[in-house]
């Protein structure tokens, strides 16, 4: 916490900008105080805050079109819905002057009743249904980013039928491995995404991918061919996304340089040299108090200065560049609000003892703990304690000891049922992640701007569950 963090009450990093303990001790968000939360909205709840979205959306969209003004090129920001897709959000979202990327036919359903234009809107997806391929060339989308070769056949087919030509992307993987955890590092060669730029090393995986055997092109070169020779196919560019949660700002310097490399050897092949050239999402955050997340002005500025430098090189002219950012935009807006209902001391094998603080949530709103040991961290907001602190696990109400919400916390000693209990940084992957695990109810989304809350997305009920069983 800063100086003036202090002296305003703000909780400084990883809260949201508008998060403060009052004179009371009692936390607000945007000037509404989780008491008065809790009792109009229940717990759990997703509580966002409006203006702390809107001006991370804001520095990212200003940050990376300064740099990439500066060395002569645009950039479209496509915010990641996968992060957290509601109506509201993805019109903050366009207000703020993102576009949608989206990755599922009920994403790109979510950002069309929100009013983004088809045209704004990006499609992605490893397996796309012929359903949602239809859907998004129905909608117009700008973009549908392909991710095998059998999909470019399939995405023709279907443009064919419809009469329509597709705008498309390729998503390649460029070998650069980044991010938090392996399940989120997306660019190395052993996961499902996108088509690499090396050349198959193996008869056997050339065949996996289709390709004739005997050529030497990688399955990137092969799939960017194949959409410059269908007619009913316009190649805008090419996509690479390497991750997750990625701190160090070297890997998205190293992926774009092989991203330009081969939309140059396309155009020397060819003769086509693509506009586009997106460079995915994946900017990390701070979790914890004391971690310092990837700042937006220096990676824009170093990702710029690496495309400008690797295109003087290769005499190419600068794309236009796009990115989507989810988890940077929404998940420090984002905090989840908790009642507590028990505490058990559990006295460990080297004489310290655990408390775990059982809350009304869990897994199924935030899995993230338990799919990738991700860290949390939690506070009591109700009120202050002057109790010691004791070391605390948080735990949810799951039939699973893997439901754990944050693995290691001080609390002051005094933390009973009753208190309100808040994990900051909730806002990316939780409620777009959550389940019905042991039939819960998944919680509300609400939204705190200016001293008013407003529901986004209302908590479910058991009539919703039993409605959805047919018995
Ligand atoms: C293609 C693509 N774009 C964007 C994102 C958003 O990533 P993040 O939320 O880490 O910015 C992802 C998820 O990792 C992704 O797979
Ligand atoms: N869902 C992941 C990241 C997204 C991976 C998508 N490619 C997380 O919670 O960190």
């Amino acid at each position: 916490m800063t100086r003036s963090e202090a002296a305003t009450g703000m909780l400084g990093v990883p809260w949201s900008t508008g998060v403060r303990r009052r004179d009371d001790g009692v936390v607000a968000v945007a000037g509404v105080g989780v008491d008065a939360l809790a009792a109009r909205h229940g717990t759990p709840a997703y509580v966002l805050d409006e203006a702390d979205f809107r001006a991370r959306a804001r520095g990212y969209r200003t940050a990376f079109a300064t740099a990439f003004a500066e060395v002569g090129t645009g950039v479209d920001v496509y915010y990641a819905g996968k992060a957290l897709l509601t109506v509201a959000v993805a019109r903050w979202a366009r207000e703020e002057g993102l576009r949608v990327d989206t990755a599922s036919g009920g994403e790109l359903a979510v950002a069309l009743r929100a009013g983004v234009p088809g045209a704004e809107i990006g499609l992605h997806g490893n397996n796309k249904s012929d359903a949602e391929i239809l859907a998004a060339l129905d909608a117009g989308v700008g973009r549908i980013i392909v991710d095998s070769l059998v999909e470019i056949d399939r995405v023709a087919a279907l443009a064919a039928s419809r009469g329509v030509v597709a705008p498309v992307m390729v998503r390649v993987t460029t070998g650069v491995h980044a991010g938090g955890h392996e399940y989120i590092s997306t660019a190395h060669e052993d996961q499902k995404f996108g088509l690499s730029v090396n050349a198959a090393p193996s008869v056997a995986l050339r065949q996996a991918q289709d390709a004739p055997v005997g050529t030497t092109d990688s399955p990137a070169m092969r799939a960017l061919l194949a959409v410059v020779e269908r007619p009913g196919l316009r190649l805008l560019g090419i996509h690479s996304h390497i991750g997750s949660q990625i701190l160090d700002p070297a890997g998205f310097e190293a992926a774009a340089q092989v991203v330009l490399r081969l939309r140059a050897e396309l155009a020397e092949r060819t003769g086509v040299l693509v506009d586009d050239v997106d460079l995915g999402g994946g900017y990390g955050i701070a979790y914890l108090p004391g971690e310092v997340p990837l700042d937006p002005d220096r990676i824009a500025k170093d990702v710029a200065g690496a495309v400008a430098a690797v295109c003087g090189e290769l005499g190419t002219p600068l794309p236009r560049i796009s990115i989507e950012p989810g988890r940077a935009v929404v998940g420090p807006a984002g905090l989840t609000l908790y009642t507590v209902g028990t505490v058990k001391p559990v006295a460990l094998d080297d004489g310290r003892v655990r408390t775990y603080v059982s809350v009304d949530g869990g897994m199924s709103d935030n899995i993230r703990p338990a799919l990738y040991e991700a860290q949390y961290h939690a506070e009591l907001v109700g009120r202050v304690s002057d109790a010691e602190p004791v070391l605390a696990r948080v735990v949810g109400k799951h039939c699973e000891s893997g439901d754990i919400v944050v693995h290691e916390v001080q609390l002051p000693g005094d933390v009973r049922a009753g208190d309100l209990l808040a994990v900051p940084v909730t806002g990316a992957y939780g409620r777009s992640m959550a389940s019905n695990y042991n039939l819960l109810t998944r919680p509300p989304v609400v939204a705190v701007a200016g001293g008013t809350s407003r529901v986004l997305v209302r908590r479910e009920t058991v009539d919703d569950l039993l409605a959805l069983d047919l018995g």
